[in-house]
């Protein structure tokens, strides 16, 4: 019986890179001998066990073939004729093939180390085709790499395209696919995870809301880029960047767990609501293009139908409805009216849900900086509205009843609009302020 690092640790060694967990391969043993040494079973279809002391996963050596659709119609094979190499010939990318045993050699039978330094996501064998879930994996890894230069090989594009093409992903189970997109979403470089589905015609088939705004222009004035995929996905580089530096200042605070993922985890939630604030514009009738007016309440349902379809969490499907809608009011916050204003502090969490609120004001930026040429302006909403919310909370019915003898008998609906019109009234003085020192300043 021999113990190989196999998979995702030895290949995040070799690239320097935060190795998250290690996972093992056993070979020339069966069950009972794994058994008799104190691992625990988990494995349910194939045999993968946990070390008695480091609890970290060893799996004796196996190949797969498939027998139906999609992710888990497979038939395992081991036993303690199966080989390290043949283990190694099932799995997905030759940069995850690679061993390492005890004495620290490197067995790496199909160049493994070559493609790492080459910088190329490259398929082991044919048999990549059988698990489709491969096509979301490698737009996951070319999102987390991209950075150090990865990508994909034209071959292993082309297997993905055909996956595409034979209508596979339909099998795919939704919670593995929202499984598999989370994960690419908190990675380095999510626009390219959107990429790669692109080029493969996984996006037209998976999200055809997404795939369908390219090609599809926006006025040149505002939107230099003009073309709503792009800007899609530059608002998603700026998304990951943006909630990247959320999360670090978060980790410093408040030690949080967010940090599971790796130094660089962005925030799916922010993320996920990028890449759909605009789903509406995918939907303008043609005659009235580049603009995209209501395009906001026009990407509501789309929004939903998504969220729909792959059982996306109701954090996520709330901030991501949330954006879609009052996106556009964020943006000219700076012109609301104390009335509007107060209804758009109510609608995006404002007042009680301060995490959704912080999200939304982190995804408008990504959407403002998201254009071209406009990567590094400021984003002086962010804090306007921060100010709103403020000077809103800081109006409360203790306050209120002191105030004056008329307010103190109030109750009930009474104190309520009472509150509301002196909150309306602060944030008109707020909107003054800010007019009077324009004035100013220009003067
Ligand atoms: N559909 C899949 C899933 C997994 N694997 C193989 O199983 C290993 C472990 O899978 P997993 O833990 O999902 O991925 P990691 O490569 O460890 O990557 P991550 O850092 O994202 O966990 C992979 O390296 C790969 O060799 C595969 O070939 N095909």
């Amino acid at each position: 019986m021999k113990t190989y690092l196999v998979g995702g640790a030895v290949r995040d060694e070799l690239l320097d890179y935060p190795v998250k967990e290690r996972d093992w391969v056993v070979v020339g043993a069966m069950p009972d001998e794994l058994l008799k040494l104190g691992f625990t079973q988990v494995g349910k279809d194939f045999p993968v066990f946990l070390h008695p002391q480091t609890k970290e996963e060893h799996a004796l050596a196996r190949t797969e073939r498939k027998k139906g659709h999609g992710y888990t119609g497979f038939e395992t094979h081991y036993d303690a004729t199966v080989t390290l190499e043949e283990d190694l010939q099932r799995r997905d990318l030759t940069i995850n093939a690679i061993a390492r045993d005890g004495d620290g050699s490197l067995i790496d039978p199909y160049g493994g180390s070559a493609d790492l330094t080459n910088r190329i996501l490259r398929h082991v064998s044919d048999a990549f085709i059988e698990d489709p879930l491969r096509v979301l994996r490698v737009a996951r890894f070319a999102a987390r790499y991209a950075h150090l230069g990865f990508t994909v090989a034209k071959e292993t594009l082309e297997l993905m395209s055909e996956i595409v093409a034979q209508g596979e992903l339909q099998y795919l189970p939704a919670e593995r696919i929202w499984v598999e997109t989370e994960r690419a979403l908190r990675e380095q470089d999510p626009q390219v995870f959107i990429e790669v589905l692109r080029d493969c015609g996984a996006l037209k088939a998976l999200l055809p809301e997404v795939d369908a705004l390219f090609g599809i222009p926006q006025k040149a004035t505002y939107h230099p880029e003009v073309d709503t995929g792009i800007h899609v996905l530059m608002v998603l580089k700026q998304a990951a960047l943006l909630s990247r530096k959320k999360t670090r200042r978060e980790h410093v605070e408040i030690n949080s767990a967010h940090h599971t993922e790796g130094p660089e985890s962005g925030n799916s939630q922010v993320v996920f609501a990028a890449l759909t604030h605009d789903l509406g514009k995918g939907i303008t009738p043609t005659d009235v293009l580049p603009g995209h007016r209501g395009h906001e309440q026009a990407g509501l349902p789309l929004v939903e139908d998504v969220c729909k379809r792959f059982k996306v969490p109701n954090a996520h499907r709330q901030l991501a409805l949330t954006v879609c809608e009052y996106h556009l009011h964020m943006h000219r916050a700076r012109e609301l009216r104390g009335d509007t204003l107060l209804k758009l502090l109510e609608a995006t969490g404002a007042l009680r849900q301060p995490e959704r609120f912080n999200n939304y004001l982190l995804t408008c930026e990504a959407d403002s900086r998201g254009r071209k040429g406009m990567e590094n302006r400021d984003y002086p909403q962010a804090d306007y509205l921060r100010q709103a919310r403020d000077i809103a909370n800081a109006v409360t019915v203790a306050e209120l009843k002191a105030s004056s003898p008329e307010t103190q008998s109030l109750e009930g609906k009474a104190i309520g609009d009472a509150l509301k019109k002196e909150r309306i009234r602060r944030l008109d003085q707020l909107r003054e302020s800010y007019r009077s020192r324009d004035t100013a300043l220009s003067g």
